[in-house]
């Protein structure tokens, strides 16, 4: 028992327990000074059985939350309570750890090791303190929390206290995490999921802001997506798992890829970038499932490359067969899958040059509830590619680059090539040569006649 841990019980106990617990304090305080010359048979002997006598006065209870949790939910409760005491943390605790996480731009105090941290609300006390036990080797520590408080307020911190730092410390910890990107590599060890998902920081710089497409249909998605994740009530009480899946299709250079970047962006999702490939059979494919984490992407580009999913779906007697690879149906089951894992709140992304090619099983609406068609690039779209790369929002060559991509097909990544700066002589007038530029690449496009794809 450290100095302050001492202290605060004999206060606590004088204080609660009147008369016994003035005597158990006595007690606690005269062996304190004389342990020193006591055998350490009897020492062992009086704190075994001092302990349970203080435990069994003790106004107070302790409650313990675990690092290491049997459960997936006992860990996210020991992280979001990490960060809900990083709050309060920098009023009462004199050591702290730091960490420096790069996009809140800011350094993160967590409270240190066998710190106090005193907390109230609603005018009731709590004590919290992060301590450790060693476990059979030195190097295996299994950190908990502890939180104390009174007797009486049991039911209170039970229910309402626990459920108040659970929500403020997830709250906290999504504003404040570095969005991650998992790809999947090829399995080695069954038994080390950590094998299977490679993470690395996600920081790619695609917002809704720099995506050229016409703005109504832009704003469409954000509301869907930002509807989608306030919707967790809506999901519960329909009986519908918490997902929603997005087919987007188009010519390469169209932006689907930004367009994934963009949704990460702004939901604050990690992304899951699953290259269907190299996933051995459906085995593995539920398996790479169970260790995606709630608020996510989970992206399979290319869809119609990855797989043999241009049939119908395969007789059984066939896909029994073909055990060592992913089917159709495999990969049915995994999007269906998603809901019965826990937590939710997915967002399966599917990308295809060839949308007519597909099984229509795979993108039905309820698998696929929202179908985006990317395409060449409009008047609009450009202008946010002008803003983009030439900061610039209108031209004198505006109205003529209107016109010839009214009668072209150029992709967003073709416009945004011809209009980035190649040499440095351009640099005094670098807008008027970029849009000189994309001019003569436009006028050498064959233009297309009555096609019929809508554009951006
Ligand atoms: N709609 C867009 N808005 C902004 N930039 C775009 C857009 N489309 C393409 N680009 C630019 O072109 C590059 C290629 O685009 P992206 O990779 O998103 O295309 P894609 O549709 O995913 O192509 P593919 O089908 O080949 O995967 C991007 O890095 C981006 O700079
Ligand atoms: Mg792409």
């Amino acid at each position: 028992m450290n100095s302050t841990r001492a202290r605060n019980m004999m206060a606590m106990v004088q204080k609660q327990s009147g008369n016994i617990g003035a005597s158990l304090a006595t007690i606690l305080f005269v062996w304190a000074i004389l342990k020193d010359h006591f055998p350490s048979i009897l020492n062992n002997y009086i704190k075994k059985h001092f302990h349970k006598l203080v435990r069994f006065v003790s106004p107070y209870i302790d409650i313990t939350f675990h690092e290491q949790g049997e459960t997936f939910s006992q860990n996210e409760a020991f992280s979001a309570i990490k960060s809900y005491l990083s709050t309060k943390a920098s009023s009462w605790a004199s050591s702290f750890k730091a960490d420096f996480i790069k996009q809140s731009k800011s350094l993160i105090l967590s409270v240190d090791d066998h710190e106090e941290v005193i907390d109230e609300f609603h005018g009731v006390k709590v004590w919290w303190v992060l301590e450790n036990k060693q476990k059979h080797s030195k190097t295996q520590e299994k950190m908990y929390f502890k939180l104390s408080f009174l007797r009486r307020h049991r039911e209170f911190i039970a229910g309402s206290y626990i459920d108040h730092v659970i929500n403020e410390g997830k709250a906290l910890a999504l504003k404040n995490r570095q969005k991650r990107m998992y790809t999947n590599t090829p399995c080695i060890d069954w038994n080390n999921w950590k094998i299977k998902w490679n993470c690395v920081y996600f920081d790619h710089p695609a917002t809704f802001d720099t995506l050229a497409m016409e703005s109504k249909k832009k704003e469409e998605i954000m509301n869907d997506l930002k509807k989608f994740s306030e919707a967790k009530e809506y999901y519960a009480k329909i009986g519908k798992a918490w997902k929603r899946g997005y087919l987007l299709y188009g010519p390469p250079g169209t932006g689907k890829s930004t367009m994934i970047a963009a949704m990460a962006n702004f939901l604050n999702y990690d992304v899951y970038d699953l290259e269907l490939t190299i996933v051995k059979n459906n085995r593995e494919l539920r398996s790479l499932l169970n260790y995606t984490s709630s608020k996510s992407l989970i992206v399979m580009e290319d869809i119609d490359c990855s797989l043999n999913l241009t049939g119908q779906r395969q007789s059984k007697s066939d896909s029994e067969s073909k055990s060592n690879e992913v089917t159709l149906s495999g990969l049915l089951n995994f999007i269906d899958g998603l809901c019965s894992a826990s937590g939710a709140e997915r967002i399966v992304v599917f990308t295809t040059n060839h949308v007519d090619k597909l099984d229509p099983a795979l993108i039905r609406r309820g698998r696929m509830d929202k179908h985006i068609e990317m395409s060449y690039c409009c008047f609009e779209a450009f202008k946010v590619l002008a803003k983009n790369y030439l900061d610039i929002d209108s031209h004198e060559l505006f109205a003529e680059i209107d016109s010839l991509l009214a009668e072209t097909n150029m992709t967003p990544a073709d416009v945004a090539e011809n209009i980035i700066p190649k040499s440095r002589e351009e640099e005094d007038n670098i807008a008027d040569s970029c849009l000189k530029n994309l001019i003569k690449a436009l006028k050498e496009v064959k233009p297309v006649k009555g096609e019929e794809e809508e554009r951006v």
